[in-house]
């Protein structure tokens, strides 16, 4: 796997996938690495050129110390395409990663096709959940918010099917660097995209979760609402949709990127 460099951040990147075809590069959520999109890697790769990463503070890329804004998240994706000589993907991205798809589809619409933004959110109005987030992390770790953090990110019965997935997100979750982590967090106590979001003019789908409570049904309405002809579809599943329930998250993105 290629670390590349952005603005002296080395960032954690991997390519597969069919040669020559359409490009599709993969956005974390918050607390993730790269290896949160494995449920999707058989199907997509049979379709597209793959692109994921792991965004700075997060797995194998460096942990530079903060703040960081949704713009730095964007200009590393920038430079990780200009680094892999590719113009134009397609995005797809999950909560932090629909974030970061914002940013990019208002500021460089030119280097993007179809864009997927996923769980996600432009603006929260109360940042005091991030705020109380960021003081336990401060004091007890990761290991202080990682229980209610599994019990947004995936639903009590799909937890309960499923532990060992479980298991593995948590372990994910705990080796995130409390620093990136940190800093990230502070990013989103601020977030406030939604002016970008009439910039947007690429086909975009918006995908929510049922039950999602982190990034709820009406933050995904709200930014379907202000992107032009952007579509919905609401998977039922919690915050992490995409490993909750893996066949309809794929197909909900195959379908989308793949129609004329
Ligand atoms: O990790 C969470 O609690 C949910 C979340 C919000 C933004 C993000 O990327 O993850």
């Amino acid at each position: 796997m290629p670390m590349i460099d952005a603005d002296g951040c080395l960032l954690n990147v991997s390519v597969e996938g069919r040669d020559g075809g359409p490009t599709l590069m993969l956005s974390n959520s918050l607390g993730c690495t790269l290896q949160m999109w494995e449920p999707q890697m058989k199907a997509l790769t049979q379709v597209f050129r793959v692109i994921r990463y792991d965004r700075r503070g997060h797995g194998k890329s460096n942990v530079p110390p903060g703040p960081y804004t949704m713009e730095r998240f964007g200009r590393d994706v920038l430079a990780i395409l200009d680094d892999l000589n590719i113009e134009k993907v397609h995005w797809c991205g999950l909560s932090m990663g629909g974030m970061v798809g914002q940013w990019l589809g208002a500021n460089a619409p030119e280097r993007f096709g179809k864009i997927v933004l996923a769980n996600t959110s432009c603006y929260y109005a109360e940042p005091t959940k991030w705020l109380e987030r960021i003081d336990a992390v401060k004091r007890g770790g990761i290991a202080a918010v990682a229980d209610a953090v599994i019990a947004g990110w995936l639903t009590q019965d799909f937890r309960e099917r499923e532990p060992e997935i479980t298991t593995r997100m948590k372990s994910m979750l705990l080796a995130s660097p409390v620093e990136g982590y940190l800093a990230c967090c502070e990013a989103l106590s601020t977030l406030d995209q939604r002016a970008l979001l009439p910039k947007i003019k690429s086909p975009t789908l918006v995908i929510a979760g049922r039950h999602d409570m982190a990034t709820p049904i009406s933050a995904a309405e709200l930014i379907r609402s202000n992107i032009p002809g952007a579509s919905m579809t609401i998977i039922d599943a919690a915050h992490i949709s995409n490993v909750e329930q893996p066949h309809a998250f794929t197909d909900a993105v195959v379908g989308f990127l793949t129609q004329r």
